[in-house]
């Protein structure tokens, strides 16, 4: 039986690293755009051409413009050949609560399509690198089948695929769930408290609807899912899509994207559904952010909430790698340029000009949300009135409030909010002929918006908080010839971006605001230009086909990585023939690990919360009949092989009838017998002293970290402690360790996934093994040669030489430096493992012969060492390849031939193996 393709793996020629592969990718976009610019300009009947018909007025999107169907696109492969992508363009679903357009119904078949607002829309008809379609729902309550079929076929020439939501599910999910939890949550405005009360009380049903229109959304997806398409999966209103598109298919290539702010893991921690909702994003291959600070929060949330490991590559859970990252969007800024140039655009720039002569005109542009911090925006303008008498005649602020959901009650309250305000300063500074403050309540079309970004002199963006704002990408990019200033909320994502070119505020602090308005409008030329071109630059070259193309690309690349490295883990343990093969055999040796092996897993969740007494290891209560069966069983011999010391396994396993070897095999004894030390000659453990002393500091300022001090090790584990603060402590304590005064010790330092050990050089389980064995033998007079062999355990890297010293053979193609070696010092100082694995039976009175003892204290001492001379061709085991397993538990990595997941899976296999004697 071959080994794990682990070892044979590195055989392999050197495969390119995920960066490369990115670059290359860049590349070749570079090139495919290039060709793709040049044949625009090539006679249109050479091109292909798409020419859908969007009826409404208020669409922003002329027939070109909507989602496109494929085109050509050309690159390079590897040989420079030149390559027509026009048949092998990649199929993107794109996967959004809102379609690109809302539907409004004219008769029973006949529907009418508008363009829907908002950032997502915006970002992502920007993506025309691929054969894209589009999933979502059309803003609109269809019961009847007519209606569906009717509103299908108008959505279907958009490229477009309805998921149809009834009117309760959108009620729940949609206003309740959606826009009344996540929003504001992550959003920094919290869970609803006082009136807003009574929703968390419905907070379990709306969340079952939101799990239930997700996989209503899932659905569609999978019926429309053809193999190799990339399904991308947009913001919080699918959190739980990634979950569900996984389990129906775990080939398919999935990413999510948030478009909101992920708030810190403080925050998401407050939500009830914290857990599910995570680990489902987890189940997509990529994860985007438009931020990194906002990827940052997501691995500390999945480190802190869910005990997960945080890498700088991702969450890594059981071995799977969710690839975190952050992609900020951009617009696409081409087109907002060139209808500038547009008569219509024209025009009504003209009659703005004429309409504001005289006056410096501010500019906000907002759905009407809580978020956009509309309130603390009017305000500001209002106390910069106040203090600046001399501009009130001279400035106006012309507010776009574009009317959001506005069947959830928080966002009703916010409209007469905002009303009142306003009426207040205009009756306060306005005049018979003007007033200081336009207030809109509607949508523009693009071509007015357009004008208006252009004639301003003043944008002005105070969202407390916003994923990106591309309101201020969009005014940017059509300042090319005024040269307005940009007042950006250091809350939006976009501050990242442009806040070198903007003027940066808090909007909380009014003050602050009202005199950045003063500076914008005084604002010297030379200076404006300088902060413009500065975000010019970024706005035309971070477009959202870029955005998109990235995602998409670095998705692909996931998945080859994930494929790399799915093959250096071991299989799953085939359990059936694991038993199958226990069941025809007669003398077997069961050797177990017990931490994580035999006990509850205890690095998933709650470990702030767990208390002192749940921190002594304990036998999982369900494996107590099962082993019991066991260890019953004369064929059965079994082993719990520990790193924990005597009194650990003495208070688990006094009553069971097996065998304990504990501190890494150091200490033996079958529970009918006292303990024995099969510790080497010449253990030299004068280090003790001086680690002991580095170890009660670091526990001394590491809450909840413990030391323990063990005859052959010490072991800091730091388990149940603030995960983050404990890997810092960890670091600077191997630094200490590695450098310090014991650095030139024969020891080893062993680090844990939460612990830092250090032990003797000799000591490890493989070390061992081969006496242990040999007192077994003995001990139990075996008749028979050992012919089957399960060794399971959540061991430490060090200590997975026992799987390889029971390997009957290494398969050869796996070179001489990957194998797991057996210490040197061991194996001479022994009958050698080897040696061992080839002897007869007839030899077991060599065994005994060779073997003497010693007392010390109240230990006896079991010398074996270079006295077990075995004659030519006995064996104590007689194990055919298909007889051993070896097999890590709850490990990504490992050197075992199989791996089990955690330890129910023990639970399982030991059930199984119980039940067949
Ligand atoms: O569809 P609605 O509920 O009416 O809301 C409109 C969209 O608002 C949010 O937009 C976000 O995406 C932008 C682009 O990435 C980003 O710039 C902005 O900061 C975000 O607020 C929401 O995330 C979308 O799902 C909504 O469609
Ligand atoms: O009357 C309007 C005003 C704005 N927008 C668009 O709505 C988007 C707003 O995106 P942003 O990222 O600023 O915020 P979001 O509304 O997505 O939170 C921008 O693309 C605007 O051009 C629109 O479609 N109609």
């Amino acid at each position: 039986m071959p080994g794990n393709l682990y070892n044979i793996c590195s055989n392999l020629p050197a495969t390119p690293t995920r960066l490369e592969r990115l670059l290359r990718d860049r590349e070749l976009r570079k090139y495919s755009k290039c060709l793709n610019d040049c044949e625009a300009e090539l006679p249109s009947s050479t091109q292909d051409c798409f020419s859908p018909d969007l009826e409404s007025s208020t669409c922003w999107f002329n027939d070109e413009e909507l989602l496109e169907p494929v085109s050509a696109s050309r690159s390079l492969n590897d040989d420079g050949e030149r390559l027509d992508f026009r048949a092998s363009k990649q199929r993107l679903l794109v996967v959004a609560n809102r379609l690109p357009v809302s539907a409004v119904r004219h008769g029973e078949d006949s529907w009418q399509l508008e363009m829907s607002v908002g950032g997502l829309v915006t970002a992502l008809l920007g993506v025309k690198e691929f054969d894209t379609r589009w999933i979502g729902w059309a803003g609109v309550n269809v019961p009847d089948e007519i209606g569906q079929k009717a509103l299908a076929k108008a959505l279907d020439e958009k490229r477009c695929i309805p998921v149809f939501l009834d009117e309760e599910v959108v009620h729940q999910y949609y206003n309740g769930y959606c826009n009344n939890i996540l929003w504001p949550l992550f959003h920094y405005i919290g869970l609803p408290q006082e009136d807003r009360l009574a929703t968390t009380r419905s907070f379990q049903s709306q969340f079952d609807a939101y799990k239930k229109a997700n996989q209503l959304f899932a659905d569609v997806v999978n019926e429309h899912y053809e193999e190799g398409d990339v399904v991308w999966c947009h913001d919080y209103h699918l959190m739980f899509l990634p979950k569900c598109l996984k389990e129906r298919n775990s080939k398919m290539k999935v990413g999510w994207f948030l478009h909101t702010p992920f708030p810190s893991s403080e925050i998401h921690r407050m939500l009830p559904s914290r857990l599910e909702l995570l680990r489902s994003v987890l189940a997509a291959d990529l994860v985007g952010f438009h931020t990194y600070d906002y990827a940052r929060h997501f691995v500390s949330a999945c480190t802190r909430i869910l005990g997960l490991e945080g890498t700088p590559e991702g969450v890594e859970d059981q071995g799977k790698l969710t690839r975190i990252a952050a992609f900020p969007v951009g617009i696409d800024s081409e087109r907002f340029i060139k209808a500038l140039e547009l008569p219509e655009v024209q025009d009504h720039m003209k009659v703005l000009k004429q309409r504001f002569a005289g006056r410096k005109v501010m500019l906000g542009v907002d759905r009407l949300d809580m978020i956009k911090g509309i309130p603390q925006k009017i305000l500001a303008f209002e106390k910069f009135l106040e203090e600046n008498p001399n501009w009130r005649n001279k400035v106006v602020l012309l507010q776009i409030a574009v009317p959001t959901r506005t069947d959830v009650p928080e966002y009703q309250k916010l409209t007469s909010q905002v009303h009142e305000i306003v009426g207040r300063i205009n009756g306060r500074f306005g005049s018979l002929t003007a007033v200081p403050i336009h207030h809109l309540d509607r949508s523009l079309d693009f071509h007015e918006l357009c004008a208006l970004y252009a004639v301003t002199d003043v944008a002005l963006v105070t969202s407390l908080r916003d994923g990106m704002n591309l309101v201020s990408y969009e005014y940017v990019a059509c300042q090319e010839s005024k040269k307005g200033v940009l007042i950006l909320s250091e809350f939006a994502g976009a501050a990242q971006s442009l806040g070198a070119g903007a003027i940066l505020v808090n909007p909380w602090n009014v003050t602050e605001v009202a005199s950045s308005i003063g500076y914008a409008l005084n604002m010297p030329a030379d200076e404006r230009e300088k902060r413009h071109h500065h975000n010019f630059k970024h706005v035309i070259s971070h477009t959202a086909q870029e955005w998109a193309a990235t995602f998409v690309s670095e998705l692909n690349v996931t998945i080859v990585e994930a494929q790399l490295r799915t093959r250096q883990i071991p299989p799953p343990l085939p359990i059936e023939v694991a038993v199958d093969r226990y069941s025809c055999s007669n003398n077997r040796l069961l050797i177990l690990g017990f931490n994580a092996t035999l006990t509850e897993p205890v690095d998933t969740l709650g470990r702030k919360d767990s208390q002192i007494n749940e921190w002594e290891p304990k036998l999982r209560p369900d494996l107590q009949e099962p082993l019991r069966k066991l260890c019953d069983d004369p064929k059965t011999t079994v082993l719990i092989l520990s790193g924990s010391a005597r009194n650990v396994l003495d208070d688990n396993f006094s009553d069971y009838n097996l065998w304990l070897a504990a501190e890494n095999g150091m200490f033996l004894r079958v529970t009918t017998g006292d303990w024995m030390t099969t510790m080497p000659e010449n253990l030299s453990m004068e280090w003790v002293d001086s680690v002991k002393n580095v170890f009660e500091y670091f526990t001394d300022r590491t809450p909840r970290s413990q030391f323990e001090v063990r005859e052959t090790s010490l072991i800091w584990n730091y388990k149940y402690s603030d995960v983050e603060f404990g890997r810092l402590q960890a670091r600077d304590l191997l630094q200490h360790l590695w450098t310090g005064p014991i650095s030139n010790a024969s020891l080893d330092v062993v680090q844990g996934r939460r612990s830092v050990e250090v032990r003797s050089v000799a000591v490890t389980k493989g070390a061992a093994i081969d006496r242990i064995l040999g007192e077994i033998v003995h001990n139990k007079g075996m008749k028979e040669p050992i012919d089957y062999v399960l060794c399971i355990g959540h061991f430490l890297t060090k200590d997975e030489d026992i799987y390889t010293f029971f390997e009957p053979e290494l398969p050869s193609e796996v070179p001489a430096s990957v194998r797991p070696q057996v210490p040197t010092q061991v194996r001479t100082s022994t009958a050698g493992s080897r040696a061992a694995l080839l002897l007869k039976q007839n030899s077991m009175s060599a065994v005994e012969q060779n073997k003497s003892y010693s007392i010390d204290g109240d230990t006896l001492h079991l010398m074996v060492t270079d006295r077990i001379s075995f004659q030519e061709g006995s064996s104590v085991l007689d194990l055919q390849a298909n007889d051993y397993f070896s097999c890590s538990v709850a490990r990504k990595r490992s050197n075992s031939r199989y791996r089990l997941q955690s330890s129910d899976e023990v639970v399982t296999l030991l059930r199984e193996l119980a039940d067949h004697r």
